[in-house]
């Protein structure tokens, strides 16, 4: 069975500062991994190394169809929702197709309409027909999360990386959103790295958490890691990890790190 994420000994620094290191992961075809931690523990900068963007200072990453990088193996990407301009004509069936290269498809009519039927499955799959002809600057933030999925999903990628995907959302969008990736690793074996700072909205998805705080990690299961003891240790402070129906409420990770903003504590979903 083919891995499709191998991080091995991994470290990323900047200057003096190390964001980790020695990190070792295999996420597994189909696996749901949420990577949480506050602002700057570089959740993100993990996203860019699998993306080709970034480079690791040591430790080697694998992935599912070769070296890291959008253009050589399977990998989709999934952004944090940004209101496009409202005067971009561009259709959302543009949008979606931007997911496929284009040599795949093959040259001439045959693979222009192969590459069309793929975009409107994707489409398709999010439900997203009645507005995908229209100008994307046009239609709701939620629409337009929509569309970047199925741009993220039109290649059928081994790999689906998302970096806060649901930020902005409304609650409805969070939870079509969540269901959609969740749905699409369950279909189709893809495995999903979600960075996000809020848990809750696809805690009942998630088989592991990977949680990075100040150049330290933990790595289980969620009731392994979003414990006050793991928190406590991790923070090197007391937090204090509450589940209250199903939802995990976290208290004084903030203060551990002297932040003006809030983790975890979010709204119910
Ligand atoms: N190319 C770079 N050169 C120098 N520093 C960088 C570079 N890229 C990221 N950083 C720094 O690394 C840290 C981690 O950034 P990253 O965006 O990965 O964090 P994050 O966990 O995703 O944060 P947030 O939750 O705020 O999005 C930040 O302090 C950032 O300024």
């Amino acid at each position: 069975m083919t891995v499709p994420v191998e991080i091995r000994d991994a470290g990323l620094r900047f200057g003096e500062r190390t964001l980790w290191s020695g990190l070792d992961l295999d996420v597994a075809p189909g696996e749901f991994l949420a990577v949480l931690g506050p602002n700057g523990s570089g959740k993100t900068s993990l996203l860019r190394v699998l993306l080709g963007l970034q480079e690791l200072s040591s430790g080697t990453v694998r992935l599912a169809g070769g070296a890291p990088g959008v253009a050589n193996s399977r990998v989709g990407y999934i952004p944090q929702q940004r209101a496009m301009d409202e005067g971009l004509t561009m259709r959302g069936t543009d949008l979606v197709g931007f997911g496929l290269d284009g040599h795949r498809w093959g040259t001439g009519l045959r693979g222009l309409a192969r590459r069309r039927k793929r975009v409107a499955e994707a489409v398709a799959w999010v439900g997203a027909e009645s507005y995908a002809g229209a100008p994307v600057g046009r239609l709701s933030g939620g629409e337009q999360q929509r569309l970047r999925v199925a741009q993220a999903l039109v290649g059928e990628p081994e790999v689906l990386l998302c970096d806060e995907p649901l930020l902005s959302l409304d609650p409805a969008h969070q939870r079509a959103v969540s269901e959609l990736i969740d749905a699409r690793r369950r279909e189709a074996g893809t495995a999903v790295l979600f960075v996000t700072h809020e848990i809750n909205p696809i805690l009942s998805y998630v088989d592991r958490v990977l949680y990075l705080v100040n150049g330290q990690f933990r790595i289980g299961t969620p009731d392994e890691v979003m414990s006050s003891e793991t928190l406590s240790q991790l923070y090197d402070s007391r937090v204090e990890v509450i589940n209250v129906g199903g939802q995990i409420h976290v208290a004084g990770a903030q203060s551990a790190l002297c932040e003006d903003e809030p983790h975890h504590i979010g709204e119910t979903v």
